[in-house]
């Protein structure tokens, strides 16, 4: 019973809305007092309603306030849907945006706005779109967006990684730095690098799999393979194995920062009333995975001084890190969950391994293709094109912000605008492919000079995009003139419904498993045996 409730008396009812709210959740209680009866001297005094209506109206006036704020932000002349007061349309993007973007450009055009919480985005979805903006503005648009989740508490601009960093002194600095180790001369200076890691991964694949016998789950491999490249491209130093305890804490950290940078799974970097939550520890995850990473980067760093501290001397100390950093985070799962996705798509799809082994014959003859022949199969190479279009793995690039103002048509993209480019709408965009939803490497073949949009375009495309399809070219020459591959139980592979989980930065495949069956056991194992 409550203070003040006076059963039996012929007093008015009214409901105990201080009480209720006090004690949500005590159900029992909340059914003893809807039966209470109060006397007018039991009314609650203006002291009570003020504590109680005080956080509504301050919440009312907010949203109001916010709704103002969001509605003045929006570009005239640009359509786009009108989303929900607080958290705009970031609700109805939140399973693969990309593809739901792709679904409203039928409705607004190529080029439209998106509210997502309060961030206004500018949002490209077109091929001639994207060549519009992103090439012929591609000074005009050459800042990343600073989010709450990520670059909070992440120090100083020249700490940031390239693809994260506003642009600045310190940006234009750090590209130069990575343009140089980047470039097609020091791609030249890899082969040996290539060439050990791939046959490290054909030798992975021929144990794990118990040559050919056990089904295994490619990934950890493919994983290996691709950060071993980039940590001895830095470095020098290799990862051995699957087994190592630093592979798998880099793996971890990394998954989970490229999270952090999620375009839409981070929704505190969108709608800033939930950054006052206590509960919220966003910020402070990212800044332990951080730390995380930051012990694994001292030790490569002291291990052995970064290779291209001596190729670029007037960079910082931070800066030549930051280097570092961008090709370990840009490098690894980029190229990890390409090969991971098409190596599933090809144990579903016999026919395309057959013409490819077949080319590859005919090019290279018997033996193990050469590391230092630079893409001249042209199947192979338009499988490797192919599966970048096809799998798309950042759909939406990496967000920019525009640091002078834009035109596009009649409207005017104002300077400090979010501009994502829908990679994954570009390379599907059916002005440009008849057959856009469909894997066919044929397609490079017949038009060589098309644009591939999953490496951005303009001043901010990736640094490494040279490197990164040499990388898979010489991956599915080796691996598909070795073995051939066989579903070892249900693999799902299709990149618009079997993904891993579809907020992240990095979009990656469900887990699924692999027979790799030598194509001729006695030479590949007489090879790898007599290269290791
Ligand atoms: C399949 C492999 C890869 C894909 C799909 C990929 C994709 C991308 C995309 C979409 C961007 C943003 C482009 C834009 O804003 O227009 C980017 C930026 C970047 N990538 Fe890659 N990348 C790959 C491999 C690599 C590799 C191997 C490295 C380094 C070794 C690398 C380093 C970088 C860097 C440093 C940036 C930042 C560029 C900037 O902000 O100016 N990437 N990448």
């Amino acid at each position: 019973m409550t203070i003040g409730a006076n059963p039996g008396t012929n007093a008015t009812p009214i409901p105990n809305l201080i009480s209720t709210s006090y004690r949500r959740g005590h159900h029992l209680e909340r059914e003893t007092m809807a039966m209470n009866y109060y006397t007018p001297t039991t009314l609650p005094t203006p002291l009570s309603w003020y504590l109680f209506l005080s956080p509504l109206i301050a919440l009312v006036v907010y949203i109001v306030g916010n709704e103002y704020v969001r509605a003045s932000a929006k570009i005239p002349g640009l359509k786009g849907p009108r989303g929900w007061p607080l958290v705009g349309s970031l609700l109805d993007v939140r399973d693969n945006a990309a593809m739901k973007y792709q679904e409203w450009a039928k409705k607004y055009g190529d080029v439209y706005q998106v509210q997502l919480g309060n961030t206004n985005v500018v949002v490209v979805n077109s091929a001639a779109a994207a060549k519009a903006l992103f090439q012929t503005n591609s000074q005009a648009l050459s800042s990343r967006p600073v989010t709450y989740t990520f670059h909070k508490g992440a120090g100083s601009s020249a700490s940031f990684t390239i693809g994260t960093s506003p642009y600045d002194e310190s940006l234009k600095r750090k590209k130069k730095g990575a343009a140089v180790a980047l470039n097609r001369p020091a791609i030249q200076s890899y082969i040996p690098y290539l060439d050990l890691e791939t046959k490290s991964f054909l030798k992975d694949l021929l144990d794990f799999g118990k040559v050919g016998t056990k089904p295994i789950d490619p990934l950890p491999m493919i994983q290996r393979m691709s950060l071993s490249l980039v940590t001895t491209i830095n470095w020098g130093v290799r990862v051995r194995s699957i087994e190592d305890e630093l592979f798998k804490e880099i793996v971890t950290v990394e998954e989970e920062l490229n999270r952090t940078r999620s375009t839409i799974g981070n929704p505190a970097d969108h709608i800033p009333l939930l950054r006052l939550s206590p509960f919220s520890q966003v910020s402070a995850t990212s800044r332990l995975l951080r730390q995380r990473r930051d012990k694994y980067m001292v030790k490569f760093d002291s291990d052995v001084a970064s290779i291209l501290k001596y190729k670029e001397a007037e960079l910082t100390d931070a800066e030549l890190r930051s280097i570092s950093l961008s090709m370990t985070s840009g490098g690894f799962e980029t190229v990890a969950n390409s090969v991971h996705w098409t190596i599933g798509h090809l144990a579903l799809h016999p026919d395309i391994q057959d013409r490819a082994h077949e080319e590859i014959r005919q090019f290279t003859g018997p033996g193990m293709p050469d590391a230092a022949d630079d893409q001249k199969c042209a199947y192979i190479l338009a499988l490797a094109k192919e599966a970048l279009r096809y799998f798309t793995v950042i759909p939406l690039a990496l967000p920019r912000v525009s640091i002078k103002e834009v035109h596009h048509d009649e409207v005017l993209i104002p300077t400090g605008s979010t501009v994502y480019m829908n990679a994954w709408a570009c390379n599907r965009d059916p002005e440009v492919w008849s057959d856009p939803g469909i894997f066919r490497p044929e397609r490079w073949l017949e038009k060589p000079d098309a644009t591939l949009f999953t490496f951005g375009l303009g001043y901010r495309m990736c640094s490494a995009h040279l490197l990164a399809i040499r990388e898979l070219y010489l991956i599915f020459m080796r691996l598909l003139s070795s073995f051939r591959l066989e579903a070892g139980g249900e693999v799902r592979c299709d990149p618009r419904v079997d993904l891993k989980n579809s907020k992240d930065l990095i979009m990656g495949a469900k887990p699924y498993r692999v027979l790799c069956v030598p194509r001729d056991t006695k030479s590949l194992t007489e090879y790898l045996m007599a290269n290791e």
